[in-house]
């Protein structure tokens, strides 16, 4: 971590937050921060956490202590996931390089985002002793969705995370006023102009004619059509456990077991896409009650600090995603900052647990919270 940051003592969120908001343009810090419509949801991402309370036990020895977990048959020494977060050159030069680089210096596995800054084979090359699984924009041009699933099997990613609660982009009334996108202005190319597929597309390559290449990018991004037996054209192109990202609904749990899905997140994308929705860790138990423990059931939006990971655990989760709090440690600092923010994360995981009187993750149980207002 850089000298000045750690004079400063720059250690929970809102510090990170800060001085993230110093060091990049004002648009990509909204872009960064903001929620859809009014925030309601963003909001409530937080303020959910303060409704349940954990309710600790003493004298248990908790001299030593274990935070790790196996998700599909690996063995991780947190019970953390770097989220996908699309298009990190807003944040920083090095964008997901430096979130690889630090990913796999702390050991905890990285979504690469179909819009990422840098291409899924950079990205690789920079992580290549770490997990690294692929969020899939399923594209519009279903041939581009399968090409990008093979290359991330090529590149040696393990899993395919494909985000549903995309249909089209959420309603950011930051972004609207300032006019500000960063997929049309290439911060998301680097999966698409590095395609075999996506290029074979234009009359011209993106450096001959950049604005037609990014039209066609933002064109082809997503498919608002997708439906469930879509899931089986996926099946047939990777043998990599399939997981869905943005399930909020039990029955959409069930539908996804049903489905031979392999695994499901807990998310409303950090507050970013329908406003008004209910809060993600409000959608937890329920979707993992529906899942009965069959597949991993992962969980974000709105982890910011130890506690939040133990009752998100307790709720039945496996693991967590660690969003907006990596990409501020990414704008204040690079990798170095990145790394800094789950130092700090894994710290306060690791005293709530003793706190808690647990010694492992594998005893958090719905016992140790209680629901309160
Ligand atoms: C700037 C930004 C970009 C994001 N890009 C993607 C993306 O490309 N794909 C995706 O599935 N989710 C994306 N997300 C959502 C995150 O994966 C995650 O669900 C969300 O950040 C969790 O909320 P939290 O950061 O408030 O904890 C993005 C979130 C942010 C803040
Ligand atoms: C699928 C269109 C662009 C997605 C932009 C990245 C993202 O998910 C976000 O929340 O921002």
């Amino acid at each position: 971590m850089a000298n000045d940051l750690l004079k400063k003592r720059v250690i929970n969120f809102t510090d990170w937050e800060q001085e993230a908001e110093k060091r990049i343009t004002p648009h990509a810090f909204t872009y960064i921060k903001s929620g859809a419509g009014n925030e309601e949801t963003l909001r409530a991402n937080e303020e959910a956490f303060y409704r349940w309370k954990i309710r600790p036990r003493f004298l248990k020895d908790v001299s030593e202590r274990n935070l790790s977990i196996t998700l599909f048959g690996k063995k991780h020494p947190t019970p953390f996931i770097l989220a996908p977060i699309g298009m990190q050159g807003i944040a920083h030069p090095e964008g997901e390089k430096a979130t690889a680089k630090a990913a796999q210096n702390m050991n905890v596995p990285f979504i690469a985002s179909s819009v990422s800054t840098y291409s899924l084979e950079e990205i690789a090359h920079e992580s290549v002793d770490n997990s690294r699984w692929f969020q899939l924009y399923w594209s519009k041009d279903w041939e581009i969705t399968s090409s990008f699933v093979k290359r991330a099997e090529q590149a040696g990613y393990e899993a395919i995370v494909v985000t549903i609660d995309t249909a089209l982009l959420g309603i950011r009334q930051g972004d609207l006023t300032h006019g500000y996108s960063p997929l049309k202005l290439g911060e998301g190319a680097g999966n698409y102009f590095s395609d075999p597929v996506f290029l074979s597309r234009l009359n011209e390559s993106p450096a001959a004619n950049i604005e037609a290449a990014l039209k066609e990018l933002v064109n082809v991004v997503y498919e608002p059509s997708l439906s469930w037996e879509d899931l089986s054209f996926l099946r047939k192109h990777t043998n990599l456990p399939i997981l869905l990202k943005g399930i909020l609904h039990p029955e959409d749990a069930r539908l996804a077991l049903e489905h031979s899905v392999d695994g499901v997140i807990v998310s409303n994308h950090g507050g970013r896409q329908l406003d008004g929705c209910i809060a993600a860790l409000d959608a937890l138990e329920e979707v993992a009650k529906a899942v009965g423990g069959k597949i991993p059931v992962l969980f974000d939006s709105g982890i910011r600090r130890g506690p939040d990971v133990i009752k998100a655990l307790a709720l039945g989760a496996d693991a967590v995603l660690i969003g907006r709090p990596y990409i501020y440690g990414l704008a204040a600092d690079g990798q170095m900052g990145v790394e800094q923010v789950l130092l700090n994360l894994g710290a306060d995981v690791d005293a709530s647990l003793a706190l808690s009187g647990l010694s492992s993750i594998k005893h958090i149980s719905p016992e140790i919270i209680v629901k309160k207002g």
